[in-house]
């Protein structure tokens, strides 16, 4: 007989569903996630019989059970295998035949471990672009994920999004929006810009939802970083395993101010080749996630530049003080992880002291940050003169990339930010000019975007900021501009960083290490 063993984790619901007095035995029936491929899975369950000594009987599977239509054929499991799966104080059967969570019963133990340190029965709101990326969304979301957030009784309500701005709207005018546990959004990372700009246009409580909502992707569009950045890859069963085990966990946000408009960004701003090339192949769409390799390719080897002026306010600018940072704040995330839970971790998380406002738009505020306007500046709008501790970066006039982030992974293949943290106070500006490089020169740099190795070459420059500002040079050709992967005017444009305000559904409390703190 083969062996068959079930991590808790990939454990989605435990129900008793036959008792026997006489013997003491109980059937418990188990759905799951099956690892059938390196990054794929499959929702399946499986039957076992348990006695009252504590030791698990043959398990009956050789009659499977499947609860849908989904089921695929069972595998055969051992019993010794199991032992992996039950925990070795398995309690009496008895008490309560319904075998619920709480009962004390094998089914309670079993579902207490398989959600351990996160919450049972999410509930979930669900945003589904069928426009986004290839425009496979409702698709994907139907056959790949629905079946897991079903067998794992979870809570759902589906909306397909219809126009732009969609998300926004729901996002803001949902007036009991926080009885949600997460939103899932089932698009590219368009989706989740808009709907944590929705949230911060709420009135009373948009600081309390932007908390609560722990954003999630079902990965349907070309980048998905999200999904990406949380689950190391853009497989949607490994996403919908990790949205029904999710632990919700604080992450940075980004304020962004241009023209008379302020803007949250949870993701990136990107000007210059990396924008064109994600904008300039909207109609490559079909190409997936290869469009934006082969945009950023074009453009490289044309050797566009991007006049503009950048200022920077550093938080750490050499590589040993990024990595020291780094090292630091990963530590300090693991123990608060560790310590307190997940809905008062935001409260715990310590940043460096953020700097005193330096325009006249904040000045003269002593209040909290619960006080004041969510979206208030620290640092001023873009309408404000520069502050004078900024420092402007040299020969800018031939700039070819300036991409500022906050997640490692901007779509599968592109490491982008080996060196940001969810929570670590800072956002990572990477900024060249491929012009000055050979072309073999740039073709490494591109080449080591893959596994982030592009920010140890000579001719960039990467370093994290608390806050910038990007003029484009006058009279220069427009290009484009991106926050979050979303089109933006071509103009002036300022960032702050804005500690811990927004939320992420995660693995275990943290998304995918880089692996930067080894390097
Ligand atoms: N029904 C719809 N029709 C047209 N546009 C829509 C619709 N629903 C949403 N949108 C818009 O589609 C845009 C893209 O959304 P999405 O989240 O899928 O990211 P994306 O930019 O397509 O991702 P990627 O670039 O990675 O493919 C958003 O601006 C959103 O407002």
């Amino acid at each position: 007989m083969s062996s068959k063993v079930i991590p808790y984790y990939n454990i989605l619901w435990a129900e008793q569903i036959q008792q026997n007095h006489s013997t003491q035995a109980v059937i418990v029936k188990i759905a799951y996630a099956n690892q059938t491929g390196k990054l794929t899975l499959s929702p399946e369950t499986i039957t076992v019989k348990f006695v009252a000594n504590n030791e698990l009987t043959s398990p009956i599977f050789s009659q499977p059970q499947p609860i849908s239509d989904l089921e695929p054929t069972l595998g055969r499991t051992s019993a010794d295998s199991m032992n992996d799966l039950l925990p070795k104080d398995v309690p009496q059967v008895g008490g309560s035949a319904a075998g619920t969570a709480e009962d004390g019963s094998i089914v309670a133990t079993i579902l207490n471990r398989a959600y351990a340190n996160t919450k049972r029965n999410k509930h979930f709101l669900v945003l589904i672009n069928p426009k986004g990326g290839p425009g496979k969304g409702e698709q994907i979301y139907n056959t790949i994920c629905a079946p897991f957030l079903k067998l794992a009784h979870c809570e759902t309500t589906v909306i397909v999004t219809t126009h732009r701005y969609h998300a926004l709207e729901i996002a803001r005018d949902t007036a009991d929006i926080k009885k949600y546990d997460a939103v899932i959004c089932c698009s590219g990372d368009g989706t989740p810009h808009e709907f944590v700009n929705g949230l911060a246009k709420r009135k009373g409580d948009a600081r309390e939802a932007l908390a609560k909502l722990a954003l999630c992707q079902l990965p349907c569009g070309s980048g998905n970083s999200v999904a990406n950045s949380i689950n190391g890859n853009s497989s949607p069963t490994m996403a919908s395993l990790g949205m029904v085990k999710g632990v919700p966990i604080p992450m940075d946000l980004m304020l962004i101010t241009q023209d008379d408009g302020q803007y949250l960004s949870f993701l990136s701003q990107t000007f210059g080749i990396i924008a064109d090339a994600d904008l300039g192949t909207e109609h490559l769409r079909w190409m997936g996630g290869t469009r934006f390799v082969y945009g950023v390719l074009k453009y490289t080897l044309q050797g566009k530049e991007y006049p503009c002026d950048i200022y920077i306010k550093y938080s750490h600018e050499t590589a040993p003080e990024i990595k020291n940072h780094y090292i630091q704040s990963l530590q300090q995330h693991h123990e608060n992880i560790g310590t307190v839970s997940t809905a008062t971790l935001s409260s715990k998380i310590n940043y460096d002291q953020p700097p005193a406002p330096s325009s006249s738009s904040t000045s003269g505020s002593a209040s909290s940050p619960e006080e004041v306007d969510l979206l208030t500046p620290r640092f001023g709008t873009i309408n404000d003169p520069v502050p004078s501790d900024w420092v402007k970066i040299p020969e800018t006039e031939s700039l070819s990339i300036m991409y500022c982030g906050k997640m490692p992974w901007v779509s599968s293949d592109c490491m982008m930010f080996p060196a940001t943290l969810p929570t670590d106070g800072t956002m990572d500006i990477f900024i060249t000019n491929t012009s000055q490089m050979s072309r073999p020169q740039a073709i490494r740099m591109l080449a080591g975007m893959e596994t982030g190795t592009h920010i140890d070459h000579d001719f960039i420059q990467y370093s994290k900021a608390v806050a910038y500002r990007l003029i484009p040079r006058r009279g220069s050709p427009e290009g484009n501009l991106s926050f979050d992967g979303e089109q933006f005017p071509y103009h002036a444009f300022q960032v702050e960083l804005l500690p811990a305000l927004g939320c992420l559904l995660t693995n275990n409390g943290m998304w995918t290490l880089t692996g930067f703190d080894r390097r």
